[in-house]
This record gives C-alpha cells, sequence and structure tokens, in this order.
C-alpha cells in the first residue's frame, strides 16, 4: 500500500503553493516533513487528504484517486492545527465521534492516554489551554490504526517533556499498528532519530527527499575560494551551493573521509538540523551572498 504524487501542483488565488511534487510514500515509513513556515506542508498534507483538490496532478491512494474510491481516504487520518470541532464540543465527544468513524480507533488506548496527561473527558475542546489540546489530537491520533497518519506540528505548544512524551506514543502506535507516518515539524533535532526519510519543502517544491541516515551522515559543507571547490566538488553529490564574489559555500553528500580534502578548503560535517538551515537560510539574512546564477 503506497501513497503516490505525480506532478502536483496548487495554486491559490495566483499563487504557487505547491509546485510540480512527485513523491512516494512507502509502507510503514516515517517521513520527517521539513520547511520553514509557509513552505507548503500542511498544504501537501491537505491535498493528500483531499481536504484541498490539486491544480495539476494527483494523489494516488493504492493507485486510486480519492475522489474516485472516497472509502480509501478512511485509510488515512490527520492532525491539522485548523479547528475542525464543533464549538461546544466536549473531549468525550471527539472520542465517541473517532469510534464511530473509524473502525479502527482503539477507545481504550485513547483514554488510556488521555489518562496519563491527567486529561477530564468533560471539558469542552474550546476551554483547553493549548498543550491540553495538543495532547487530546495527539491521544486521538495515535489511537487510530489506520494505515496512515499525517502529523501537522503535534508538538504544537508543548513543553520538551510533553513532546518527547508524545513521540514515544507515536512510536508506541506504530509497533501496534504498523503504519506510514508523515510528520511536519519545526524541531528537527528531536525527531531525527526514528524517522526513516526527509523531505525538505521550499517554496511549495521538494529541495530535497533521502534517507535520513545519508543525510544525517553524510551531508558536508564545502568553503573556499572557487577554484579549489570546484575542483573538489567533481563528481560529487551536490544538494545546493551559494557563490559570493569569488567563495562558494556548497553543500554536499558523501562517505568520503573530510580530512582527505585539499588544505585550502574548509569542510565541516553537518548534522540534519544544520544541514536544513543551510540548504533554506534566506541569502539576505545570511549576509548577502548571491545565488550563483544570479
Ligand atoms: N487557503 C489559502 N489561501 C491562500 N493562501 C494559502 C492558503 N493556504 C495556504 N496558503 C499559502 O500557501 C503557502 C503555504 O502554506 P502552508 O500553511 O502550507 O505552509 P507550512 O509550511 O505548513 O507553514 P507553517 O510551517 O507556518 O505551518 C503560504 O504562503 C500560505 O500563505
Amino acid at each position: 500500500m503506497t501513497i503516490e504524487l505525480n506532478g502536483l501542483s496548487k495554486t491559490v488565488g495566483s499563487k504557487l503553493i505547491l509546485n510540480d511534487i512527485d513523491l512516494v510514500l512507502e509502507d510503514h515509513k516515517i517521513y520527517g516533513l521539513l520547511g520553514q513556515n509557509d513552505s507548503g506542508k500542511s498544504s501537501l498534507m491537505k491535498v493528500i487528504m483531499n481536504v484541498l483538490l490539486p491544480s495539476e496532478g494527483h494523489v494516488l491512494i493504492e493507485g486510486e484517486t480519492g475522489a474516485d474510491r472516497p472509502e480509501k481516504l478512511k485509510q488515512l487520518y490527520f492532525l491539522t492545527q485548523d479547528d475542525i470541532y464543533p464549538k461546544r464540543a466536549r473531549v468525550k465527544d471527539l472520542v465517541r465521534w473517532m469510534a464511530s468513524f473509524y473502525k479502527e480507533f482503539d477507545t481504550a488506548n485513547c483514554k488510556r492516554l488521555l489518562d496519563t496527561y491527567h486529561l477530564d473527558e468533560n471539558r469542552r475542546y474550546y476551554s483547553l489551554s493549548q498543550k491540553e489540546k495538543s495532547l487530546v489530537k495527539s491521544s486521538l491520533a495515535f489511537s487510530v490504526d489506520v494505515d496512515y497518519l499525517l502529523l501537522d506540528e503535534p508538538g504544537y505548544g508543548l513543553d520538551v517533556y510533553h513532546r518527547h512524551a508524545i513521540y514515544d506514543d507515536l512510536l508506541a502506535s506504530c509497533k501496534r499498528h504498523p503504519k506510514t507516518v508523515v510528520l511536519a515539524s519545526h524541531v528537527i533535532d528531536e525527531i531525527t532519530a526514528f524517522l526513516d526519510e526527509v523531505i525538505i519543502l521550499e517554496d511549495g517544491q521538494i529541495l530535497v527527499h533521502d534517507s535520513v541516515e545519508r543525510l544525517a551522515n553524510q551531508a558536508v559543507l564545502v568553503c573556499g575560494a572557487e577554484r579549489p571547490v570546484r575542483d573538489y566538488l567533481q563528481g560529487k553529490e551536490i544538494l545546493g551551493q551559494e557563490y559570493d564574489d569569488g567563495f562558494i559555500e556548497a553543500v554536499i553528500l558523501t562517505g568520503e573521509d573530510v580530512a582527505d580534502a585539499a588544505e585550502e578548503l574548509t569542510l565541516s560535517r553537518l548534522n540534519l538540523q544544520e544541514l536544513f538551515i543551510q540548504l533554506t537560510r534566506d541569502v539576505r539574512q545570511a549576509g548577502g551572498a548571491g545565488n550563483e546564477n544570479e
């Protein structure tokens, strides 16, 4: 069972918010969906969920579109940051609705999680604090044993202790019922350890899609004068580069020992968060370095 996005674009008004996305989400993998604010993470998940309709291209769930086979969408669950619940809904209503809509919903597990976080089911959802709302949403999401979970910043408003607690709940949910997870987050360091693959979005396009193992272990920043850097980059896998007044900064993937590089080059290994910052930083904020194509 896979989800496949082919040539997918979305335009809202005159703005292109998703741009020609090709992506295959494979069985039982956990994908980290990374990107600066407004890069298109939520929009991408909404298009997969058929909440937003693509302007071009399509999303296939086991080879069929959600429009053709709406029941396929029941194999997906989306934790969204949008306010989707009725105004006066109580927590216990949400639990009841989940159980009636998803046959795979584990009510006992959900109640146990709500209990763990001291959440009173009689409270009205919109009277809860941001922390409590996030814990309710994650308790619901991690109790529905569908094949695909799309999670839009599930740790929003949570402190580091509770963020780690819900990562544990997520992993327990994957253990109970193996599933494919797409996890959008701005807290990269905390999630790297349990991701299989990373997708970095920029301006609605996929900038990088690779295994976390390769990105976290093989990313290197190469800096130096143009000539030696260009010589070193020959035949290397380049993820991004910037040229500024005779100097180049390039991000590459390499399994080679960085100590073997020429003396006039500076090479430093990047962890996933550093790689993300390096690839997506705003050039103006980074000190005016121009793109080499400018
Ligand atoms: N319904 C809409 N109408 C107009 N513009 C929209 C709409 N939905 C999204 N956008 C625009 O699309 C772009 C991508 O938004 P999106 O919410 O998908 O980004 P994001 O990566 O999830 O951001 P964040 O990390 O801040 O949650 C933004 O420029 C946003 O303003």
